[in-house]
């Protein structure tokens, strides 16, 4: 005779959903972290929706993120990624992965420290390198040595992302281990957090 055996216990996504409650789970980190990649993997585990802050701006402005930058520099895309997000952020709750720089402007970090919970995706400048240099859609690294640009980023950036709610190290490790240890961060801060 074969025994089905059922497992009622609650999925780690599961879990996670039920911690996160309301709130926004919200990607941080520089170019190549994994942000994109990880958030759509973390919000199909928890069964919320995605959005990427950068594909949201293509998609409202009708242009690439390059042309963007091109034509109206980075002072305006930065001023149309505050009002996406804070859009974004108004109701949740949703995976929201943001471009590199949105958690940089204090505005836009206002918001997300408003509107959800951070995870940084931490990495270091190999790993980073290793992914970024294979396509060229990153305006800020269309430098004559963008290594070293992504290295000065990762100077000036990493003090500030270091003041998300959560760190997660992302390494040479497949993405759902990644995605993983988002969902289990995510319940162990809120589980320790009583204020939440
Ligand atoms: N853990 C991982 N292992 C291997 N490749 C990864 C991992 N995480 C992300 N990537 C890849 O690295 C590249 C950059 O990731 P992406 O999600 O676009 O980063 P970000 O949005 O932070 O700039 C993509 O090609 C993605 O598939
Ligand atoms: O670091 C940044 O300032 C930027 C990161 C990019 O997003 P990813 O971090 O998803 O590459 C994109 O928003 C834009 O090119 C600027
Ligand atoms: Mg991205």
């Amino acid at each position: 005779m074969t025994e089905t055996i059922l497992n009622l216990a609650p999925s780690l996504g599961e879990r996670a959903k039920a911690a996160l409650g309301k709130r926004n789970l919200v990607l941080v980190g520089l170019m190549g972290a994994g942000k994109s990649a990880i958030g759509r993997l973390v919000a199909q585990q928890l069964g919320l929706p995605f959005i990427d802050t950068d594909t949201e701006i293509e998609r409202v402005s009708r242009m690439s993120i390059s042309e963007l930058f091109a034509a109206y520099g980075e002072e305006e895309f930065r001023t149309l990624e505050t009002r996406v997000i804070k859009r974004l952020l108004r109701t949740g709750p949703r995976v929201v992965s943001t471009g590199g720089g949105a958690f940089i402007n204090e505005k836009t970090r206002k918001q997300i420290e408003r509107g959800g919970l951070s995870v940084w995706l931490n990495a270091d400048l190999d790993v980073l390198w290793e992914r970024v240099n294979k396509r060229d859609h990153r305006p800020l690294l269309k430098t004559e040595n963008p290594k070293q640009t992504l290295k000065d980023l990762m100077d000036k950036r990493y003090p500030v992302y270091g003041l998300a709610d959560i760190t997660v190290q992302s390494r040479d490790v497949r993405k759902e281990v990644i995605a993983n240890e988002v969902l289990t961060s995510v319940i162990e801060y809120i589980g320790k957090d009583k204020t939440l």
